[in-house]
């Protein structure tokens, strides 16, 4: 998506550990236009797939779940990576590695909102080593609900999440893949 490239070559900054921080746009502040785009984009990609819910993974997941959401008129959906209170007691669980926090979170969602009948379209910001998508595929899979693919903004390609599922024939569509960010530069696929 050359907008979202544009944005990228635009904002981006390349961090210490092959981290891409777009923080301007996509997971801190949100240009609201910009993911409206982005949503309209996943509409247009997964249009005849009858999607009947989003699911994705708190923080950043949220905000391009909900907007994407709109565009399908269906629920969005988000694991929880922390215990609370108002969460159900009945819960899918799955173990999640955070690449940008370095520690594992038990990731849960509420029994009653994902079944069999749901077909499911996974969305989150990133996409890097593939934990976090292998975490909610486990989970739709304990829903016995219908994985239709993965809607990524952003995939970092040199990590290999995204080809290791594309090549267990999961559907994974980014909309930005990166090759590398080495010397500080941003390498497009
Ligand atoms: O493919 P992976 O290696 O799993 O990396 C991608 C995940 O990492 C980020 O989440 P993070 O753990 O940084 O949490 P956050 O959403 O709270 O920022 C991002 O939002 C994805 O969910
Ligand atoms: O903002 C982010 N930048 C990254 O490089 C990244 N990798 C996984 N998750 C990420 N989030």
């Amino acid at each position: 998506m050359e907008l979202l490239k544009e944005k990228i070559l635009k904002e981006g900054r390349v961090e210490e550990g092959n981290i891409l921080k777009v923080d301007s746009f996509l997971n801190h502040q949100l240009d609201i236009e910009l993911l409206n785009e982005i949503g309209k984009e996943f509409k247009k990609r997964f249009k005849n797939e009858n999607i009947t819910k989003i699911l994705t993974i708190e923080t950043s997941g949220i905000a391009i779940g909900a907007i994407t959401a709109q565009y399908f008129n269906v629920p969005v959906l988000f694991a929880r990576k922390t215990e609370s209170k108002n969460l159900d007691n009945e819960t899918y669980e799955s173990n999640v590695y955070s690449y940008t926090k370095e520690k594992n979170y038990k990731i849960r969602v509420a029994e009653r909102y994902l079944n069999e009948n749901d077909r499911v379209l996974l969305i989150d910001d990133f996409l890097a080593n593939g934990k976090a998508l292998l975490g909610l595929i486990d989970i739709t899979k304990q829903a016995k609900a219908t994985l239709v693919g993965a809607g990524i903004v952003i995939e970092k390609g040199f990590q290999h999440g995204g080809d290791n599922l594309r090549n267990n024939g999961i559907r994974v569509d980014s909309l930005a893949i990166i090759d590398s960010l080495e010397d500080g530069k941003i390498v497009f696929r």
